[in-house]
């Protein structure tokens, strides 16, 4: 299952948070060379993201992202995604 995830960061002043930046790369890099974390891009001019995650299951998802190293300081929106029946890889 697809899932379009946008998740806003907001780290409060006065903590450090660099091990969790890093931590949180490095399960990134981890998940997107698994195959779970197919897309990663960064909204211009925010401290955000929108991603899409390929995963069994809304639960499976929800574990990957509540494990997240940053999530304590993310605001997470998820929408599942169906396929369109104009999709061009759809046609038969
Ligand atoms: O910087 C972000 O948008 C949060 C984040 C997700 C994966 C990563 O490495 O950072």
């Amino acid at each position: 299952m697809l899932f379009h995830v946008r998740m806003d960061v907001d780290i409060p002043h006065g903590v450090d948070a660099t091990g969790l930046i890093a931590a949180e790369k490095a399960r990134a890099l981890e998940l997107q060379r698994a195959g779970v974390w197919r897309h990663l891009w960064r909204i211009v001019g925010r401290y955000s993201n929108i991603s899409v995650f390929d995963v069994g299951s809304g639960d499976e998802l929800h574990t990957l992202l509540s494990s997240l190293p940053l999530y304590p300081f993310m605001r997470i929106e998820v929408t599942a995604l169906a396929t369109h029946p104009s999709d061009l890889a759809a046609q038969p």
